[in-house]
């Protein structure tokens, strides 16, 4: 029995189509997402997928570099064991220090790129590609310097590196909250300029002092620990942060208000975003303790720098220890590196010997693994999808896919497709189902076949909404066993006419729909009328009279042609009535052979499908 639950609105969009991605696209770009040798997810960013990379601009490969292997430039220092990892997979470009205008210049050559948070990946970077960056790779935690809009809508993975530097970061943080208390670089410019100023830099001591953690994220709740054992009272602010886990280090999680007023020092452990930008300013700093000791190891916009520099001359902020800015490196009369009371250091929150050797190696294994199409767990701009979920939907996968194919394919007329509906029947709750993949899928399927655009599942929400395709999704609630995750997939597109009319169902939509048999994908009906054709090679639809012969009459017409019938079924409405019939093809039939099968007396309509 079947009831139809909830009816999810995806947002899609129309591609800015990069310039590269002419007709001659890999045919099909996710075949089957789990590695058979290590069993690991693929995401569609594969060497295989890549929208031909050959026939973007220039594609020889450098001196020294080896052809069909993938370019990897790497726009900043990255650590030898990364270099090491990436050198036996990609050849490896480390250009450092590029002005803008090289790195559009280099960018159509490569198909990953690495950079820290020196360099800037805007929109440009993406479009002087040419379609070929498949992936850039932030070798570091903050990808502020990266738009990410871009990368989607260029279907470009952007993954991190976000474990490996999160200690190093703490440390600084600490170091920083350290320095500053007891005036260490002002105290050691000041001895090397041959003063002995003692009563000028007394300090202030920690213990006891409450300190404000905001962004009680990794480095966050790491700098916590650190300073409780220097005798710190901590509390955070994180409006998405778990009390729990705060709890379990001692740690209190307080509103921005209480923050604000009960601190001694505040540490900024929070991402950049539009959000956060400038979060510390003006009417903030007015709210805070008098006397407050501020440190950012974050990034330096979350900070209005202007705003400090008064807060400061005002005596609210006493000091400041600063590792970020809003722009790096500042310039050379920035009021707040040479103010008196704020110590400075040039964003080297990530820069131990042990961090960025980490690091290093978390990036390369990163790009390394969306570069031959493995999922990647610290992908910023995809879904993430773990790998058993995957490695169980990889034959639905296949099937959406195909269902899309099959679906825009059988669209008469230039009208275009505005509003697809996608049901999954399955016996799983909903929670338990996670359809973004075979969403992606599909719309790859519906969007290929008809356009240059290369779709994977960064940029397919993003592909269907540009091109103004409104895809809703339904589940059917079926009773039985959940072990099977979906029994059946139908795709319906609403508003349009059909070259085989018979694909359109009684409420008016063209209707496909399909099961996984045997971990191979089947059409099981079209319009009305139950079918069951493995959907590999291509496929024939007939619409007849449903009498005796008809099998046999198709058949030989494509025997004679040599073209091999590797499935034939026959859906009726009621005996000798109208019934359809789906032949599976393992050859193209030229024009003449279709022809003829139009010829046929009792054939009433038909149409060719390439899957
Ligand atoms: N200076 C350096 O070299 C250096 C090194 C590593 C990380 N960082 C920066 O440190 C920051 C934190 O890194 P992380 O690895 O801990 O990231 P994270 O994602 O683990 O933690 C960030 C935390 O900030 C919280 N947050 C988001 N919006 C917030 C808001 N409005 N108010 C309060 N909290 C908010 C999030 O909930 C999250 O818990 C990032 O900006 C990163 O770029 C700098
Ligand atoms: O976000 C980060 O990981 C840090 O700010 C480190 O940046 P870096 O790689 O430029 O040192």
């Amino acid at each position: 029995m079947a009831a139809p639950s909830q009816t999810t609105a995806a947002t899609h969009q129309r591609v800015l189509l990069p310039a590269h991605q002419s007709a001659t696209l890999a045919p099909s770009v996710l075949r089957l997402p789990v590695c058979a040798n290590c069993n690991r997810a693929r995401l569609s960013v594969s060497a295989a997928a890549a929208p031909a990379a050959s026939t973007a601009a220039p594609s020889a490969p450098a001196d020294g570099a080896v052809a069909g292997k993938p370019t990897v430039l790497v726009a900043e220092k990255l650590g030898a064991a990364g270099l090491d990892l990436l050198r036996e997979f990609a050849n490896v470009d480390c250009s450092y220090g590029l002005s803008p205008e090289e790195l559009r210049a280099k960018i159509p050559l490569c198909d990953a790129l690495i950079v820290r948070s020196g360099t800037k990946v805007g929109r440009d970077v993406f479009e002087a590609s040419g379609g070929r960056l498949r992936v850039v790779g932030r070798a570091g935690v903050g990808i502020d310097n990266v738009d990410l809009a871009a990368a989607t809508e260029h279907g470009c993975l952007v993954v991190n590196a976000p474990t490996a530097n999160t200690i190093a970061a703490a440390e600084h943080g600490i170091a920083l909250l350290t320095a500053m208390s007891r005036n260490i670089a002002q105290a050691d410019a000041s001895l090397k300029a041959g003063k002995w100023q003692r009563n000028k830099y007394v300090g202030v001591s920690l213990v006891g002092k409450t300190l404000a953690i905001l962004g009680f994220g990794k480095v966050g709740s790491e700098v916590a620990r650190r300073a409780k054992g220097l005798g710190m009272h901590v509390i955070a602010h994180d409006p998405y942060a778990s009390a729990d886990r705060a709890r379990s280090i001692g740690v209190e999680l307080v509103s921005m208000e209480e923050a604000m007023a009960t601190a001694d020092f505040i540490s900024l452990h929070m991402p950049l975003t539009p959000a956060t930008n400038k979060m510390l300013n003006d009417e903030t700093f007015a709210k805070m303790k008098k006397g407050v000791r501020i440190i950012n190891v974050a990034r330096g916009g979350v900070i209005d720098e202007d705003a400090l520099v008064r807060a400061l001359d005002s005596g609210i902020v006493a000091q400041a220890a600063l590792d970020v800015f809003t722009k790096e490196p500042p310039a050379p009369d920035n009021k707040l590196v040479l103010h008196e009371n704020v110590t400075v250091t040039p964003h080297l929150g990530a820069s131990t010997v042990e961090a960025q050797e980490g690091v290093a190696v978390e990036i390369a294994e990163a790009v390394i693994g969306a570069l031959k199409g493995e999922l990647a767990a610290s992908a910023v701009n995809a879904p993430m999808v773990p790998a058993e979920v995957l490695s169980e939907l990889a034959p639905y996968v296949v099937l959406a896919e195909k269902l899309g194919r099959l679906a825009v394919q059988l669209v008469a007329g230039g009208g275009g497709i505005k509003s697809v509906k996608v049901s999954y029947a399955s016996a799983r709750a909903p929670d338990d189902l996670d359809t973004r993949l075979l969403r992606a899928m599909i719309t790859k399927g519906l969007i290929e076949p008809i356009s240059s655009v290369f779709v994977n599942l960064v940029n397919a929400d993003f592909t269907a909404k540009q091109r103004g395709v409104r895809i809703t999704e339904e589940r059917i609630l079926l009773d039985g066993s959940p072990e099977t995750p979906i029994d059946y997939i139908q795709v319906q597109i609403a508003h349009v006419e059909s070259k085989f009319p018979s694909a359109i169902c009684e409420t008016g939509e063209i209707t496909v729909e399909g099961r996984v048999k045997d971990g191979i994908p089947h059409l099981t009906k079209v319009g009305a009328f139950q079918v069951d054709v493995s959907l590999e090679g291509s496929l024939i639809l007939c619409r007849q009279v449903d009498q005796p012969g008809m099998i046999g009459s198709v058949g030989s017409v494509l025997g004679e042609e040599n073209v091999n019938v590797n499935f034939m079924s026959v859906g009726r409405i009621a005996p000798r009535k109208h019934a359809v019939m789906a032949i599976g093809v393992d050859e193209e039939p030229s024009k003449g052979t279709l022809t003829k099968i139009g010829e046929i007396p009792a054939i009433e309509e038909f149409v060719f499908l390439k899957i």
